[in-house]
């Protein structure tokens, strides 16, 4: 039976806890006020010294408000579960899943690939749910570490699986355009849960297939 909403085992109580703590960790934020941001991005303009009246200028207010409204405004999903009816034990892995989120310290984006897995319960999720919960958790100011840990508490909460494991690696551009100016240099963290933090066999198994992506 598919299930949009639920992780099981059905207990009358269970479904309304679990969706409670999943808009807890991915909160919808506020809608963006795409004529306050445009204004403000014009002032900005000024403020660097810049003619927003400049034939090449005219629109980037606009463009800019909007630039970052995407970036912002993450797409709604439903955390599509399925009943574990073989009895799947084994570590399910989607890797060298793009995303790009926003640096929060600079506003400047940060993109890579996640990796993101999990050991089965009583039931799998749609694997596209993987990549769909990188994606709305990275569209808001983050830091790395914060959403590698959100991506792995999010599903460890809604799934209930008996592990999941993230592994993140993303050049931050406000290290490579600007500042100390590292092109290239790559940060990878991850987020271990459940047997997948505890258990050495599937730690290592998870943490070598995450390491086997492309990336
Ligand atoms: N831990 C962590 N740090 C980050 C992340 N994104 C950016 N930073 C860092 O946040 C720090 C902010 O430091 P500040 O000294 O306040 O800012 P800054 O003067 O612009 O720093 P520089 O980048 O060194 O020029 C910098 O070291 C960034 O590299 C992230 O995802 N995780
Ligand atoms: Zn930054």
């Amino acid at each position: 039976m598919r299930s949009a909403t639920t992780v099981p085992p059905p207990r009358p109580d269970e479904d309304l806890d679990r969706e409670r703590s999943l808009a807890q960790v991915a909160p919808s934020s506020p809608p963006v006020d795409p004529a306050a941001a445009e204004r403000a991005v014009g002032q900005l303009l000024v403020a660097l010294g810049l003619d927003p009246g400049a034939p090449g200028l005219q629109d980037t207010p606009r463009r800019v408000a909007r630039a970052y409204a995407d970036l912002l405004t993450p797409e709604p999903f439903a955390l599509t579960t399925f009943p574990n009816d073989e009895g799947y034990d084994e570590l399910v892995v989607v890797s060298d899943i793009p995303f790009t989120s926003l640096c929060e310290h600079h506003l400047l984006p940060f993109s890579g690939v996640a990796h993101v897995g999990y050991l089965p319960g009583s039931r799998v999720v749609g694997l596209s749910k993987l990549a769909r919960v990188v994606e709305a958790l990275s569209r808001r100011p983050q830091v790395q570490e914060r959403l590698t840990c959100q991506v792995a508490d999010l599903l460890q909460e809604a799934l209930d699986p008996d592990g999941v494991g993230v592994v993140l690696e993303a050049e931050h551009t406000c290290m490579s355009l600007r500042g100390v100016r590292a092109v290239g240099a790559l940060t990878r963290t991850s987020a271990l849960r459940g047997r997948v933090r505890s258990d050495a066999r599937t730690r290592a198994e998870f943490l070598d297939l995450a390491r086997r992506s492309r990336s």
